[in-house]
């Protein structure tokens, strides 16, 4: 089997072990699917611009050239790249903050406070702007000066170990996102002679993991389930409008922000394709294996096309080839739906990306991909399943005692689940049919490969829950103010002896 790595023993060890080979890729061509539907209506309106924005810049993601890169400061060290359409972002002061001090920004208007983790790729430090920097006396930049999050990147070893694309591919999405459980990148500047850095939000929450081992029998009550599980869902979904496939959601890079809402990490193995939402014609109802949808029920598939996004609704064209990193050979000219008007369906669902490197955490890979062929989006929909599970059982449902077990079990071996989970509420049976559809192993059968996250937001177990105001609800867990006290992913590889040299020559920049 691909991925086959070592001889770990233990249950705990191989769920970090990143993997992502190049080994090939493959483009898929076809036609549109015409099986679609709609969004729910409940995710219409606060969310509706994000998800405009999404689209937007799912179309410009891939097909435009980078922004140039303006050489600023003297000392030659200060290139300036601050990204500009965040409309989500408009009234964030951790970004007015930044704003303030200019249009070029650097390496040396930010002091590192501490060393947040470091993982696969790059570092990321706990910074603010530099004392001098900052202007209390305006009223509209926060007081006291906000932390950020800098995640730096050391492109001269990156390239050694060959995984400079995997660091662009990040930097590329993270300046294309906007949406409220998605990271703002709000400023990226390189530091030379070789380090890149991105400057984004800092979370003080930690990550879902460590939050769940905080829990009682080591799991989140049902309700808890349902909050992340959503929040997850929205940001997948916006993901996919963009094109973009996450293929690493894992309880770990699901970080927790001061107020208590999510913000999913890592996007360095995400795999980009070209997002073309377009419009269908089509009576079927949207996911066949879906027996909770409507046949045919205008009013609730009704949030209408927005015309202002029926112009992007047609085929791909003029996309730059030299925009795409090398895992991201997809070339898909569609994505699958999500909404409904008069019999039309807006799809946005990168149902024609595809992949065959082998990518991703163990525990977390779909069965395609632990089986060596190729996959696509339906990835993101499997590992959903398996979070779910996690949160809620406090384990994942084909963990094996090593690595190759574990993957031999992802393909081979049914879903169960823990026995206590028997005797269930009509909350958790609703949730076990829901991880069930997920977990299917036929990624063409499996919930939410034809219509993407509508399929799952109709599920009974989101039954009377707002998508729309979700980023207004009281999150299970409001961990206050930073820094942060949880433990990183990086303090348990420590423990787990498995820990990457604490400092780096980025250190003396500062
Ligand atoms: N915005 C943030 N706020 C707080 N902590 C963060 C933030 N981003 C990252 N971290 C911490 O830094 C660690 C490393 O970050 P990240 O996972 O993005 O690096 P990476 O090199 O991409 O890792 P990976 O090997 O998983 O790809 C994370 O585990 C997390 O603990």
């Amino acid at each position: 089997m691909p991925g086959e790595s070592d001889g770990d023993a233990g249950y705990s060890a191989p769920r970090y072990n990143k993997s992502s080979s190049s080994a090939s890729s493959m483009t898929s061509s076809g036609s549109l699917c015409g099986r679609c539907s709609s969004f729910s209506p409940r995710a219409s309106s606060a969310l509706d611009v994000p998800l405009q924005a999404a689209t937007e810049r799912g179309l410009s993601l891939l097909s435009e050239k980078p922004p140039p890169k303006e050489s600023a400061a003297e000392d030659g060290r200060r290139l300036l790249s601050l990204p500009s359409r965040k409309p989500h972002r408009s009234s964030d002061p951790a970004w007015a903050a930044i704003r303030s001090i200019g249009a070029i920004v650097g390496p040396k208007d930010f002091k590192l406070v501490r060393r947040l983790g470091s993982g696969d790729i790059g570092t990321v430090y706990l910074c603010r702007l530099r004392d001098d920097l900052h202007r209390p006396d305006s009223p509209s930049l926060p007081s006291p000066p906000p932390f950020y999050a800098m995640k730096v990147v050391d492109k001269r070893e990156l390239a050694k170990k060959k995984k400079l694309g995997r660091a662009e591919a990040e930097r590329r999405v993270l300046s294309a996102l906007d949406h409220p459980f998605l990271p703002t990148l709000y400023a990226d500047f390189d530091a030379p002679p070789h380090f890149s850095c991105a400057v984004i939000e800092f979370c003080s929450g930690g990550d879902l993991y460590s939050l769940r081992h905080r829990q009682p029998s080591k799991r989140f009550p049902l309700s808890a389930v349902r909050f992340y599980g959503a929040e997850v869902l929205l940001a997948l979904e916006y993901l996919h409008m963009l094109g973009v496939v996450y293929r690493d959601l894992k309880p770990e890079n699901v970080l927790i922000r001061s107020d208590g809402h999510i913000m999913l990490s890592d996007f360095d193995l995400s795999l980009e394709s070209i997002a073309s939402p377009a419009v269908r014609y089509s009576p079927d109802r949207c996911g066949g294996g879906t027996p909770w949808l409507p046949k045919s029920n205008e009013s609730r598939w009704s949030l209408c096309l927005p015309q202002r996004l029926s112009r992007f609704m047609r085929p791909w064209g003029g996309k730059d080839p030299s925009r795409i990193g090398p895992d991201s050979l997809s070339r898909s000219r569609s994505t699958r739906s999500s909404s409904s008007a008069a019999g039309r369906f807006f799809v946005a669902e990168p149902v024609e990306a595809r992949s065959c490197s082998f990518v991703g955490t163990h525990q977390y890979v779909a069965p395609e991909v632990a089986a060596g062929g190729a996959h696509g989006a339906a990835v993101d929909w499997w590992a959903f399943g398996v979070f779910l599970y996690e949160l809620a059982y406090g384990c994942t449902p084909f963990a094996g005692p090593t690595n190759s077990a574990t993957l031999r079990n992802i393909v081979q071996s049914p879903l169960t689940f823990p026995q206590q989970a028997a005797a269930a509420a009509p909350g958790e049976v609703r949730l076990r049919e829901l991880i069930s559809a997920l977990l299917e192993k036929d990624p063409a059968a499996r919930l939410g490969s034809s219509c993407g996250a509508a399929e799952l937001k109709s599920h009974p177990f989101f039954e009377g829950l707002n998508f729309a105001l979700l980023r207004s609800q009281p999150p299970p867990v409001v961990p206050g103010a930073p820094p942060c006290s949880a433990r990183s992913k990086s303090c348990r590889e420590q423990h787990r002896g498995g820990a990457k040299s604490h400092r780096s020559s980025f250190d003396f920049y500062f």
